[in-house]
């Protein structure tokens, strides 16, 4: 069994993830974490915060010379923009003199639309948005993060299964259909917007600048692929143990996701069945699918073919030309409260969404082949592959 949980304040002292579940011996480092949370901050679009705030990374727990332990993973995501918060955001009761003389401690009252902001309010009975924005931000994404790169050193090392993420949408924009695969991972990343078609990131690019200068903001859809899925994960018997339910659950609790497709989705939708299926043929080496279009699963479960999914991002709530909203201080009409902000993070987005299928296919393959150690996982995983062998259905 796989948990984890994250928490942290977006301007506290620090975010802190913990996961639970992972067999012992995988290799694992503070650079990898580290490597993977730099990767998180890239992308054309993002705000004033990225340039200058780093992502100070410590491994609490579960890892000793470089390897799992099999127990609890703790990891620690310091904010380096902590002594500018530590007034405004202390734990302990603080001064009443000293924070009213902080400027950043002043009362959001004017509530944005499209953020946590007056749903949290109303919920939590805040009368102004700091102590709901804190925890809605998107900087929590670090911590999941982080714990993605656990889960996909794990998949790695116990079954060869790499993940890469792509941005195919942004704004009116689209990518063509190219497919990265792992080995093109690191030229997505070199590129402003991480899209894997050179012509399409131009036109992206450009439209984020034309959106920064018009005080716009941009949303997109990023695809995640992940490669070397064996055949079986999930389960077709309960709609909870579904692969394809557990990937758009996840896919959707990141911050300002609103839909999800796996493979072509909602193009399937407008396709005749003779044209949306993915046929099959028997070759020397088991079972061969003529295409791709169901994005690597079938009956909830994984078909063995590269799995494809995809997030789409609404624009960033935080619009520079403030949207209309009330002040709940007074009641009446107002513009939005502004801050600095991120104009797009579909780019970013994509490498949360890639930590996120992470997570979800690491609890897939430990249900399916089990494990303390990684040699067991591995031992299991191979003893599966080689009987689908025997059987011609590999
Ligand atoms: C990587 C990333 C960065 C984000 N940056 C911002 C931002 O700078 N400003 C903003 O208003 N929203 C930003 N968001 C989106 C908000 O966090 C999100 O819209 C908000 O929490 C409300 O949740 P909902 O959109 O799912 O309803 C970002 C989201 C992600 C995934
Ligand atoms: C800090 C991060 O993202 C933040 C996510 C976010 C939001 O509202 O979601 C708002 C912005 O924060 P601030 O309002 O303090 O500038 C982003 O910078 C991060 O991704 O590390």
């Amino acid at each position: 069994m796989l948990r984890y949980l994250t928490a942290g304040e977006s301007h506290g002292r620090a975010l802190v993830a913990t996961i639970e579940g992972i067999p012992a011996h995988v290799r694992l480092s503070t650079g990898d974490l580290a490597e993977a949370l730099a990767r998180r901050r890239l992308g054309a679009g993002r705000g004033a915060r990225m340039k200058f705030e780093a992502d100070e990374v410590t491994m609490l727990t579960g890892v000793r010379h470089g390897e799992t332990l099999g127990s609890p993973i703790a990891i620690m995501i310091g904010n380096t923009e902590w002594p500018k918060w530590q007034t405004v955001m202390a734990p302990d009761e603080v001064d009443a003199d000293a924070l009213a003389a902080q400027a950043r401690n002043a009362p959001l009252t004017r509530p944005r639309p499209g953020h946590a902001d007056l749903a949290g309010m109303q919920k939590y009975d805040w009368n102004e948005a700091r102590p709901i924005l804190e925890r809605a931000s998107a900087r929590e994404t670090a911590a999941r993060v982080a714990l993605g790169r656990v889960a996909s050193n794990f998949l790695q090392q116990a079954c060869d299964i790499t993940i890469v993420s792509h941005v195919v949408e942004l704004g009116p924009i689209r990518a063509g259909g190219a497919v990265p695969t792992f080995a093109d991972r690191d030229a997505v990343d070199a590129d402003p917007v991480r899209c894997f078609d050179a012509a399409a990131s131009e036109a992206m690019q450009a439209e984020v600048a034309d959106c920064q200068k018009a005080g716009d903001t941009l949303g997109g859809v990023v695809e995640v692929v992940a490669h070397g899925v064996p055949a079986g994960l999930g389960s077709h018997s309960q709609g909870d143990r579904r692969l394809d339910a557990k990937l758009a659950g996840a896919l959707m609790g990141i911050q300002a996701i609103k839909g999800v497709e796996v493979g072509d989705g909602f193009d399937l939708a407008r396709t005749r069945g003779s044209l949306a299926h993915d046929e099959m043929q028997p070759s020397a080496d088991g079972v061969v699918r003529l295409s791709n279009r169901s994005g690597g699963t079938e009956g909830g479960m994984s078909t063995g073919e590269t799995l494809r999914v995809r997030a789409a991002m609404k624009p960033i709530a935080t619009v520079p030309r403030a949207l209309r909203t009330i002040d709940v201080a007074t009641g009446e009409a107002a513009a939005a409260h502004h801050q600095r902000s991120d104009v797009c993070a579909v780019p970013a987005a994509g490498v949360v969404a890639e930590a996120m299928v992470a997570l979800v296919l690491a609890e897939a393959v430990l249900d399916k082949f089990g494990g303390d150690s990684l040699a067991e996982t591995r031992r299991n995983h191979a003893a599966y592959l080689d009987r689908l062998a025997q059987r011609g259905l590999r």
